[in-house]
């Protein structure tokens, strides 16, 4: 996969605070590859993606984005990217086109026209097929004062995207909004992630939303803890995966367990059989005892991080 980010020992230290914020951390994340940045308050992850974005300076180390050094080629890099950040930087008075309108004609894209009719066919074109995507095409010219915050939050992505970026930094981009927003708004960003192979980076406390990233970092203190699909870190940090089965005929079923070599431990009256590269299903299609307990627990994300940062408060 070709790499668009790369970040070699990067450091940062603010001026007058101790220690660094972000303290050499390294990764690179591919073309089209979903992306998730995960960590405690005051981890480092707004400082990373500010550093990434070219919205603040480093103290030391290399940072490319598609293929453009992030202090040398700054404005490169700001063609290439899309950002949505924390807080919403929206004008409430003007309509959703007209706050897109402003924003492509400072950012260069478009040409500014008074109207709408009179801009070109191209932006006439992006903006419809965007506002389709993420539903916001029925209030595309509606004042932004009126909107909900999931509303908002689609105006913001929807103008992040205007210039066909092909790295979309999102920085919380859920915060606050309710459950059925969040979720809506992730089938678009999906949606448009697939049709245009854009890269995903993405930092939020929901972890939830990190389990479909194609590869997960968690940060602690500045410093990468673990990096890896959400199924190794979960390995990594929770140890292998368990199930719980149990018969009338225990003893039939502990025999046969012995005998496909599959270990076990036996915990109330039930099995809890261990398991690794096999699936649940793969193992329960291979026993022939009637089975009448059967519990099978799909470790999450959350939890792996809650036992990274129960590990860094015991250090
Ligand atoms: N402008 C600043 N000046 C000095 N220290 C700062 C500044 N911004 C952040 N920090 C410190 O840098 C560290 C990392 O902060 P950062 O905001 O990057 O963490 P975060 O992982 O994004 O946290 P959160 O999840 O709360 O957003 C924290 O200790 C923070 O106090």
């Amino acid at each position: 996969m070709e790499t668009i980010i790369q970040v070699e020992n990067l450091k940062k230290k603010y001026k007058n605070s101790e220690r660094a914020a972000v303290d050499g951390i390294s990764f690179e994340v591919g073309k089209g590859e979903f992306f998730a940045l995960l960590g405690p308050n005051g981890a480092g992850k707004t400082t990373t993606i500010s550093i990434l974005t070219t919205t603040l300076s480093k103290t030391e180390g290399m940072v490319k984005i598609a293929g453009y050094d992030v202090e040398k080629e700054a404005s490169m890099v700001r063609q290439n990217v899309g950002i949505i950040f924390q807080n919403p930087s929206l004008d409430l008075d003007l309509t959703a086109e007209e706050n897109i309108r402003l924003h492509v004609s400072v950012y260069g894209v478009y040409p500014y026209r008074p109207f709408y009719s009179m801009m070109p066919a191209a932006y006439k074109q992006r903006i419809e097929e965007l506002a389709e995507i993420v539903g916001i095409h029925e209030n595309l010219f509606k004042k932004v004062k009126g909107f909900s915050g999931g509303m908002k939050r689609k105006l913001e992505i929807l103008r992040s995207l205007m210039h066909k970026p092909q790295i979309l930094f999102l920085d919380e981009p859920t915060q606050g909004l309710d459950a059925s927003a969040r979720q809506s708004l992730w089938a678009y960003l999906q949606k448009i992630r697939k049709e245009e192979n854009m890269t995903i980076f993405l930092t939020t406390h929901y972890l939830e939303e990190a389990e479909e990233a194609d590869r997960v970092c968690m940060v602690t203190k500045g410093k990468i803890a673990v990096l890896g699909t959400p199924d190794e870190i979960k390995r990594q940090l929770l140890g292998d995966r368990s199930m719980i089965i149990g018969a009338s005929d225990l003893t039939e079923l502990k025999e046969e367990l012995i005998s496909l070599q599959t270990d076990f431990t036996e915990v109330n009256d039930a099995l809890k059989v261990t398991y690794q590269e096999q699936t649940p299903q793969q193992l329960l299609s291979q026993l022939r005892t009637p089975l009448t307990r059967l519990e099978i627990h799909q470790p999450t994300l959350e939890e792996a991080y809650l036992e990274l940062v129960q590990q860094n408060e015991r250090e």
